[in-house]
């Protein structure tokens, strides 16, 4: 096996810890990762078990220290340790009865203990395997697997009648909580019986069973184990993100479920319900089900539901509108099954956590339960490749070991493909804050930075110049310093109230007012944008085209919430213009018409809709004959420069490198990405080149999803073969004197003159 080899490397002398992961060394065993980790999934659900409903259990004073042991109880991690003095419990290495095929080991197998003794080395073994029986009998917790197929399956074939957990004239199993059935294995610890019929972990005899301390047993290292994920919530930010976590962990059954049966229909269908890059290629795990029977079969619950800033009543304007939230925290109350794991996912209000614990404690007050916050920090538009490579993961939880442990569940699903040094475990407050801290400073330097293009337009000094020579200092970043036409979309804001709101209500007026100012300066931004288009405008749009290029809130997003061109057309619908026409590359035309419906619905005495508002598909179009053009979404397509390639995240495969050769045999998740992402690129590719995505279900007869779409999102007609406007093209057909105001800094404006174009930039004096 493999690791004889490791073992040969890598076992030091001194007592050195080592570490390696499963995948190190499973390579040469075909199969052999997946039935390790299924069955030591069942291993761990049984000490679970145990930890939690084994008050009594005993725990062995030990009376010798065995000389090698491996520790399976850390996530992802086998130990090989050579106890020293900081070793005082353990569980003892997997053990296998069976026809063993390999003659030296005959019945003292399988992977650990392969590991523990030097397979080929006779003098090492013999030593060694004389002593095995004393490292059990001084063990706290003996893991045996009985009757196996082969002495290579053992521990590492999972079985129906899984694990049990035994101790002195009891045996329970996880499912019989209050450890009532009994049976004699007072012997069975020591001699394990050849022809017992299950695998099982044995809990060692002790002389003083009642003062079994439960200090002996290293509770704290057990951690739960997450099988069963139920997300609640399938938008922008629990879809994709319920996504990847089933992207990355093939052995998790991760459910979505949404109230909005139109949405889960979507995900379950060729038309996913949001554009997000990437989406498509991981979504294939995500399934809906019914919210009831997932949240009862789950063992840990994301709840990722939207939290607005409240509309009316206490607190309207700042505060979280909590009303989803609270009617999910219900909902998990009444099917939640006992150690359930809940999951603040959505952004909310410090504190929450209180109140979610003390809803379940109205309704379940039978159920044991732990709460974390893990808040997301994904950005639209970029999500998938946010979630495959985030910053950091964030788990808050109560200090309790309890509350450790589940943390260390939730980490133990990032840690699949996150390194476990980017998870970070704070306190339950902290964690819920730090969200709202963050979007807040985000905002903060929006606000910071478009304050500053006020000045320059006054002035004569240029923003971009200024944000590049401040942003080079390295305290300072030059990350968030775009200037534009102000924050928008559905975090930002809303997250910078939620903390006014807190503020605020902890009597902290000055700091309230603080972060307020970030708002009003977001609001004057856009308003003091709407006034220069006037402006320029002669104060009057009759009989005039104003061109909106983008609808959504930034780009390679279809989210069109606070809608930066929304409230701007609202404010030149005043004016009575000839026609707004609006395009958006990543937005459905057909969802921008509904949306400029819901915020407009005026119609005269025969129902004709009396706003002049045209959504176009194809962008020279919306252009044609126009008078002014306004971008107002930052879309890379409209630059009239090459888009500048965004610097790819460390250690990262960019689309057109091969990832291959790989360094192991056994690939990551992200390393098949890769590969995915690479064969995709290459034109001679199928859609799907590792033939390893379920089949895309194929549209019912009159799709109406399909029927809706005009253009799919982000496939907007009409671009260059750079994927670029062309800018030539609707210079010609627009109307002198052909104005264009950049909202988002992304024409440069020397080369519109040369087209006739003249350009009115944020942070930049105008002509007019
Ligand atoms: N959008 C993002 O990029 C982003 C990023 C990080 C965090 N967040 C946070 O995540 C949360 C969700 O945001 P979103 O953008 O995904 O919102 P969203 O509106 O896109 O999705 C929320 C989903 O929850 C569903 N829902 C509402 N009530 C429900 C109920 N009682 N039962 C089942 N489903 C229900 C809705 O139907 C909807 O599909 C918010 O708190 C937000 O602040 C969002
Ligand atoms: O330098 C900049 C950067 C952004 N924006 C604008 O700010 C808004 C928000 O952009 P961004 O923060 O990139 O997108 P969101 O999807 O709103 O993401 C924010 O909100 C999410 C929800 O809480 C968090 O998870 C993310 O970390 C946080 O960036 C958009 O209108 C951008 O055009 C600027 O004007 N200038």
């Amino acid at each position: 096996m493999g690791c004889h080899a490791i073992k040969q490397e890598r076992v030091p002398d001194d007592g050195y810890q080592i570490q390696w992961t499963f995948r190190d060394y499973a390579p040469s065993f075909p199969g052999f990762l997946a039935m390790w980790t299924s069955n030591i999934d069942g291993i761990r659900n049984a000490l679970d078990s145990c930890v939690d409903y084994h008050q009594t259990c005993p725990g062995p004073e030990l009376k010798a220290s065995p000389l090698r042991l491996i520790d399976v109880m850390d996530g992802n991690f086998i130990k090989l340790e050579k106890p020293g003095s900081k070793i005082h419990v353990y569980t003892a290495p997997i053990f296998c009865w069976g026809e063993s095929k390999i003659d030296k080991t005959t019945r003292i197998n399988v992977e650990a203990n392969a590991i523990c003794v030097v397979q080929d080395c006779i003098k090492e073994w013999s030593s060694e395997a004389q002593k095995m029986m004393k490292y059990y009998h001084h063990a706290r917790v003996t893991i045996v697997s009985i009757e196996s197929d082969s002495a290579y399956c053992g521990c590492s074939q999972r079985r129906s009648t899984v694990v049990r957990t035994v101790y002195p004239n009891k045996m329970v199993s996880p499912d019989s909580p209050a450890g009532d059935r009994y049976w004699n294995t007072m012997s069975t610890a020591r001699t394990i019986p050849k022809d017992h019929s299950s695998s099982s972990l044995s809990h060692h005899d002790t002389s003083d069973h009642t003062q079994l301390a439960s200090s002996h047993f290293p509770r704290a290292e057990i951690r739960r184990h997450v099988r069963n994920i139920c997300c609640i919530g399938a938008g922008h930010a629990g879809g994709p993100t319920a996504a990847v976590i089933a992207y990355q962990n093939p052995h998790i059954r991760v459910t979505v479920v949404d109230s909005d049966a139109a949405r889960i229909r979507r995900y379950n269908s060729r038309h996913l319900p949001i554009f997000e890059p990437g989406l498509r290629h991981v979504v294939r795990i995500a399934r809906d089900g019914e919210v009831a029977k997932c949240i009862a079969e789950a063992n840990l619950v994301f709840i990722a539901v939207d939290t607005p800033t409240k509309l009316t009543g206490v607190g309207a304007g700042a505060a979280t509108d909590m009303a989803a939230f609270e009617s999910v925290v219900v909902e998990i109350a009444q099917h939640a099954r006992d150690r359930i794991i809940i999951v603040e996912k959505s952004t909310v209000p410090c504190k929450t956590a209180e109140l979610i614990g003390n809803i379940m404690a109205a309704h379940r007050p039978d159920v044991h339960l732990e709460i974390l916050s893990n808040p997301e920090f994904l950005a639209a538009g970029t999500a998938v490749k946010d979630l495959l490579y985030p910053d950091r993961i964030l788990i808050g939880s109560s200090t309790t070991r309890s509350g450790r442990r589940a943390a260390g569940a939730l980490a133990d699903v990032y840690a699949s493909w996150v390194p476990r040094a980017r998870i970070i475990t704070t306190n339950i407050w902290s964690s819920e804050l730090s969200k709202l801290v963050a979007n807040a400073m985000l905002a903060q330097r929006i606000s910071s930075i478009n304050s500053i293009s006020a000045i320059c337009e006054a002035t004569g000094a240029e923003i971009d110049e200024v944000t590049a020579a401040v942003g080079s200092d390295p305290r300072i970043g030059d990350k968030f310093l775009k200037a534009g036409i102000g924050f928008r979309g559905s975090c930002l804001k809303k997250d910078v109230l939620s903390l006014v709101y807190l503020a605020e209500s902890l009597a902290l007026r000055e700091v309230g007012d603080y972060w307020r100012q970030v708002i009003t300066m977001n609001e004057n931004q856009r308003e003091r944008f709407s006034r220069r288009v006037m402006r320029c405008l002669n104060d009057n749009l009759v009989s005039k085209k104003i061109t909106f290029l983008g609808f959504t809130f930034k780009a390679n997003t279809s989210d069109t919430r606070e809608s930066p061109a929304l409230h701007i057309i609202k404010t030149l619908l005043d004016e009575k213009p000839g026609e707004i026409a609006v395009f958006d590359p990543y937005c459905n035309p057909a969802v921008i018409r509904h949306e400029i419906e819901m915020a407009f619905r005026k119609q005269d005495a025969v129902g004709k809709d009396r706003y002049p508002v045209e959504v176009y598909s194809n962008i020279y179009e919306a252009c044609r004959a126009s008078n002014a053009i306004i971008i107002t979404t930052e879309c890379d397509e409209l630059r009239n420069t090459r888009p500048q390639a965004l610097p790819l995240p460390k250690c990262k495969t960019s689309e057109d490198t091969d990832p291959r050769p790989f360094a192991r045999r056994e690939l990551t998740e992200m390393e098949i990405l890769a590969l995915h992402r690479f064969l995709r690129s290459s034109p001679l590719s199928s859609e799907d080149p590792l033939q390893r995505y379920e089949e895309e279900p194929s549209c019912i007869e009159d799709c109406p999803e399909c029927k809706l779409i005009e253009t799919g999102p982000g496939s907007a007609s009409g671009f260059g073969a750079e994927g670029n406007v062309d800018w030539h093209r609707i210079a010609y057909h627009m109307k002198k004197p052909k104005l264009l105001f950049d909202g988002k800094g992304v024409i440069d404006p020397e080369k519109m003159t040369a087209l006739g174009i003249n350009v009115e930039s944020i942070g930049r004096q105008g002509r007019h």
